[in-house]
């Protein structure tokens, strides 16, 4: 998994990368401003585009100066706007700056007059990783009038403003796309930072995952890449058994679709036979919209153990005896999914966090969160406590949204990188619910049941909505997990 390096260890990052490939660190500062060239060229392919860079006085502001010289080479007509006498910048900075050609327009940014042609595309290199204060002075007016312009707004590594790993404070560039190095700076990933980052894309340069490593502190990238490894193979005479046997719990009168839709999800993820308790007096009653999916009764003192894994909460309702609730922990004592109103139901007893067997896994969203541990500030505080949870309550904590956050019981932290913004509909947390109860079920370990239901949960949801856009419903996206095994190279 990619590891998250965190921003004050970069510079150290850089200095060992360039010594151990025997070459320079403005070598490794080309190598990066030619793979956002690059991506630049195959995204704006019209070379009679003008293109304004901004550059700032460190490293940061040195990859502009040699993006504006590529850019140049490549035909685009390039103004750049610098804001420090260069005597006063980073060593890299100088040596991209007396490199810069005759045809780039340089211009300081006090002698700038602030026009931007119509049709323009801004590229901000004011500062990245390096930032150790507020925004002030001109370069505060200047990103200020940048964020007001018509043009499309691209950052280089991290958008001015942005501090590396924590929420912003006062000013910072509303970038359209982001194109950062490597690996996502941890803040790439706050829902409060969506407005300044804009699209994120990842730019290799070079750095292997291995010299990574070296680097990595308790924060990681969840990729394409990283799945197929931890996915079960079945075989030519694997029969349904082979395939688990699942448990859904929820769905009271009203709410019958939530558990439904996990239900379904599971079917499609995989399980072999996927059992269902909606929350009605007389279960038995009740018609389905899909015929596989058995009907249970748990109420009855039903036998537990007969289940490879357990969901619960999806439409529960909020009408459930926490004694009952305590009592299926108890009788099941095996890792679970718990879900929505049995989160809910947690919240207001605390005393059952203790009987949640050990390494289940929770999957609040960010206001069930909160109903569980309180009110928190900002989005950094968030993930400090939920990975606080999981460690204290051994148990797997799944903070759904934009990024989705896997908290593991060891204190790492696992970003998830597939998903979009058409998945925010009613019902797509129950189809996660149903999904990461199949791994289970399947014998996969809890860890990997939430790394591939999370990610597959988000690529279905990719899919689904390449022809469904915003009109995507949560059923679509259980239409697409096949869709997914295909995509993983999965058997
Ligand atoms: N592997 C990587 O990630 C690579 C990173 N490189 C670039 O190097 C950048 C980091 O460079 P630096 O460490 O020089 O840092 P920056 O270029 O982000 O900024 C540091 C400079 O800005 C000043 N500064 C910080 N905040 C300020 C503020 N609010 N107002 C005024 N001045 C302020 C600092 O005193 C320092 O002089 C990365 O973000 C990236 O763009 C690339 O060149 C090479 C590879
Ligand atoms: N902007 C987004 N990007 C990626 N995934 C998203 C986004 N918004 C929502 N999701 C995903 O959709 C699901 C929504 O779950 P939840 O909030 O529980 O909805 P519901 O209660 O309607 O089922 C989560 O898995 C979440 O990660
Ligand atoms: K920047």
């Amino acid at each position: 998994m990619l590891p998250i390096v965190k921003g004050n260890r970069i510079k150290e990052l850089d200095q060992q990368f360039a010594v151990s490939k025997n070459i320079t660190s403005v070598d490794l500062m080309e190598q990066a401003s030619d793979a956002f060239s690059n991506w630049f060229c195959s995204n704006f392919e019209d070379r009679s585009l003008s293109v304004y860079v901004f550059c700032g006085s460190g490293n940061n502001g040195g990859d502009g100066l040699a993006i504006a010289r590529l850019l140049d080479q490549k035909g685009y007509s390039v103004t750049v706007v610098y804001f420090e006498d260069v005597q006063l910048c980073s060593e890299d900075y100088q040596s991209n700056f007396n490199r810069i050609p005759e045809s780039v327009t340089l211009v300081k940014a006090d002698a700038w007059d602030g026009e931007i042609a119509e049709g323009s595309i801004i590229i901000d290199a004011v500062f990245g990783v390096g930032l150790n204060r507020a925004i002030g002075g001109a370069i505060h007016n200047i990103i200020d009038l940048l964020n007001s312009s018509s043009a499309i707004r691209l950052a280089v590594d991290l958008p001015t403003g942005l501090p590396a790993e924590s929420v912003v404070d006062g000013l910072a560039f509303h970038a359209d796309f982001t194109l950062t190095f490597q690996f996502p700076k941890l803040s790439l990933l706050f829902p409060e930072h969506i407005k300044f980052v804009g699209e994120l894309h990842l730019l290799d340069i070079g750095i292997d995952d291995e010299f990574l490593e070296k680097f990595q502190g308790n924060s990681f990238y969840i990729r394409k890449q990283d799945i197929l490894g931890r996915h079960k193979s079945f075989h030519r005479f694997s029969h349904k058994g082979d395939f688990g046997r699942v448990l859904l719990i929820g769905g009271a009168p009203g709410k019958l679709g939530a558990v439904s839709l996990s239900s379904y999800a599971a079917l499609r993820t995989g399980s072999g036979l996927v059992f269902c308790a909606p929350e009605f007096e007389e279960p038995l009653e009740i018609q389905f919209p899909y015929e596989e999916i058995m009907v249970y009764q748990t109420r009855a003192n039903a036998d537990l153990s007969v289940m490879d894994a357990i969901g619960i909460g999806p439409g529960w309702g909020n009408a459930i005896d926490p004694d009952y609730f305590l009592s299926i922990m108890v009788r099941f004592d095996k890792p679970m999914v718990i879900d929505a109103d049995a989160l809910n139901l947690l919240a207001q007893n605390p005393k059952l966090i203790k009987y949640v067997p050990e390494n289940s896994i929770l999957t609040p969203h960010l206001k069930e969160f909160e109903r569980l541990v309180g009110k928190m500030e900002d989005h950094s505080e968030r993930i400090e406590s939920a990975s606080l949870f999981a460690v204290e309550n051994k148990v797997i904590l799944v903070l759904k949204g934009a990024h989705t956050l896997i908290a593991l019981p060891d204190g790492r932290r696992l970003f998830n990188s597939s998903g979009n913004q058409y998945m925010a509909t009613a019902g797509s947390g129950d189809v996660l619910t149903g999904m990461i109860t199949s791994f289970l079920g399947q014998g996969y370990t809890p860890e990997n049941a939430a790394i591939c239901g999370v990610y597959q949960h988000g690529l279905a949801g990719e899919m689904a909505s390449v022809a469904k856009r915003r009109g995507m419903i949560a059923s679509d996206i259980i239409e697409k997990i096949p869709d997914t095994f295909i995509d993983l190279g999965i058997k």
